[in-house]
């Protein structure tokens, strides 16, 4: 396989390492970087070939990219891999909150040929939930909770002394549009609760500092035709960044693992 890959920060390079050990690291391996970065990440990884613009990645022609750099990325280089017809699966989720980026995904991916992956991330149940959507969806509601360390750099700092946090707070409630839109480090899980099911409009989000709790913690609650459920996940966050639960660098190594087996889960 040829992996192409956008963003070698937390993800990126635990994502590297689990594939490693698994003995399922791509045979090739190309790094689309910010031109800023590109020494360093060459430094870092040396088997790899780095680019800076999407036009050289694709003439690499990778088999599928995997996208873990940020909303910025989504929006600068996948409307351009789906166009030229390579599959994308991306971690970045929150990024089609913007309804015109969205189309312009949709549009580029038609025209393309590509395919646009939406990960699960960080969060579970998103298989069942978005089996039960035609079956009718009542209500979706989300619950997001971390760390106060975990919100720092997020508008919650602007109401919220992070720092000396004794009880827990309830900082955001609203939609998952208005979630992913403000909170995009940390609100993709809400994104993808969302396109798994209700729509952004339609689900509920509630994001929580709580300094009683050392995990990320997602909570989704489904009420459906078909069927309910209630699922709470807690992941430990990333050494390199404790927003960012490690369970979502398995999530994309299971992207790519799958599409190296003759069967797939
Ligand atoms: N769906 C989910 O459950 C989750 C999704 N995420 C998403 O994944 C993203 C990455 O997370 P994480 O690895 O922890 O973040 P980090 O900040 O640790 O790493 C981000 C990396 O992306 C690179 N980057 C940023 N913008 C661009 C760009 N436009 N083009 C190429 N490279 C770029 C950065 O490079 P540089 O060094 O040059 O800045 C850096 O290497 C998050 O921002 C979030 O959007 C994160 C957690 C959970
Ligand atoms: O990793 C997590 O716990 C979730 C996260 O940051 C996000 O949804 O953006």
């Amino acid at each position: 396989m040829h992996l192409g890959l956008i963003g070698y920060g937390a993800i990126g390079q635990m994502l590297q390492e689990v594939l490693e050990r698994e003995g399922m690291a791509p045979a090739r391996l190309t790094l689309l970087a910010r031109a800023g970065s590109v020494a360093r990440v060459r430094d870092a990884l040396p088997q790899a070939r780095v680019v800076d613009t999407v036009a050289a990645l694709v003439a690499e022609g990778p088999d599928l990219v995997v996208e873990c750099a940020g909303h910025g990325a989504v929006r600068d280089h996948v409307p351009g891999l789906l166009g030229a017809g390579v599959e994308c699966v991306i971690a970045s989720i929150g990024a089609l909150a913007d309804a015109g980026l969205e189309a312009e995904l949709q549009r580029a991916a038609q025209a393309g040929g590509g395919r646009l992956v939406l990960s699960a991330g960080a969060v579970g149940g998103i298989d069942l939930l978005a089996a039960l959507a035609p079956s009718g969806i009542e209500t979706v509601r989300y619950t997001g909770r971390k760390p106060p360390r975990a919100w720092a750099g997020s508008p919650a700092e602007a109401v919220l002394d992070l720092h000396n946090l004794t009880a827990l707070a309830t900082f955001f409630t609203g939609t998952a549009r208005e979630a992913a839109r403000d909170y995009p480090k940390n609100a993709n899980v809400a994104a993808t609760v969302a396109l798994a099911g209700a729509g952004f409009d339609r689900t509920e989000v509630a994001l929580v500092a709580d300094p009683g709790v050392t995990l990320n913690t997602h909570e989704v609650s489904v009420r459906a035709g078909a069927g309910a459920f209630d699922i709470r996940i807690e992941g430990r966050g990333a050494p390199g960044n404790p927003r960012t639960s490690v369970a979502t660098v398995y999530a994309l190594a299971r992207e790519v693992m799958n599409r190296q087996r003759a069967r797939v889960i």
